[in-house]
């Protein structure tokens, strides 16, 4: 599994994120084990990133100004070997938003896409969307399958359940909580948690992808189930003691993943 090797390693992850949660995602990564970085200039991000174990590319804050900085972090990461993520936020709801992650995903190698299921559909045909909310209708494991093919990348898909699409199979997780998507970042701190468990592979696994999302979603029904976990303030606190405490044993024996094809 990934996790001791993380907390042994520490791998640096670069993420280039929006204004809303740079600091939940850096005391997330830091909870769980590894060394975040958060930079955005053109002209240091190759140094930066040959020394990563992946780079995050998360558009909630896309600008104009911010386009560069992302498609230079994304071809140093190629340059280097270093594995991108990519959390299409918001994709479904705007034109700039879809036209720049289908700019990325052409021109650069994406290790893996993670998003809610309106953006993940957006991305493979037309999608709307409510500002960053999800359509909880969506089937996962449908966009999953269907985004992982057209797409030809590794696709995380979440909501109440989520779909894990890689090496040609997908796989559907159950475990999780509603809380959090009552903490803003819920989805985009996963990005970066995700962005930890691929370090140093540009083609992950189907293990390591499902181990990533259910020691979150473990950990996050743990926070839910401390003090106080139900109300949000409490919750966000108590989501980044239980990543920082849970172990291996812990999302081996509380991970519940079921082969769908
Ligand atoms: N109803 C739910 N029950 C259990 N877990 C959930 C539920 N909704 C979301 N989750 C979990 O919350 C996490 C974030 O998923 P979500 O789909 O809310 O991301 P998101 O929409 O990108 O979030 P954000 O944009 O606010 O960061 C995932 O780990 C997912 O499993
Ligand atoms: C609220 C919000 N707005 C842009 S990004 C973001 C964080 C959750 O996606
Ligand atoms: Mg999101």
């Amino acid at each position: 599994m990934r996790l001791n090797q993380i907390r042994q390693n520490n791998p640096l992850i670069i993420c280039l994120t929006n204004d809303v949660v740079k600091n939940f995602t850096a005391n997330g990564l830091l909870a769980l084990g590894a060394s975040p970085a958060m930079a955005t200039e053109v002209e240091e991000l190759e140094d930066f990133i040959k020394h990563a174990g992946a780079v995050l590319i998360n558009i909630g804050s896309l600008t104009k100004e911010s386009m560069p900085s992302m498609e230079k972090a994304a071809e140093a990461a190629n340059k280097f070997g270093v594995p991108v993520v990519l959390d299409p936020v918001a994709c479904s709801a705007t034109a700039f938003r879809k036209n720049f992650c289908l700019k990325l995903i052409e021109n650069y190698d994406i290790s893996v896409i993670r998003g809610n299921a309106s953006e993940l559909k957006g991305l493979i045909e037309e999608a709307t969307m409510k500002g960053t909310d999800s359509d909880l209708s969506l089937d996962t494991v449908a966009i999953a399958q269907a985004a992982g093919g057209q797409l030809e990348t590794a696709v995380i898909v979440t909501g109440a359940q989520d779909a894990v699409y890689a090496q040609g199979k997908v796989k559907k997780l159950s475990n999780g909580t509603e809380m959090l998507t009552k903490v803003t970042g819920g989805g985009c701190l996963l990005g970066a948690i995700v962005s930890a468990f691929i370090y140093n592979e540009v083609e992950p696994t189907l293990d390591d992808l499902v181990e990533a999302v259910s020691y979150y979603n473990v950990a996050a029904e743990r926070a839910e189930s401390l003090d106080n976990g139900t109300l949000p303030g409490h919750f966000q606190i108590n989501l980044l003691d239980m990543l920082n405490s849970i172990d291996e044993n812990d999302v081996a024996e509380n991970m519940r993943v079921e082969e769908v094809s």
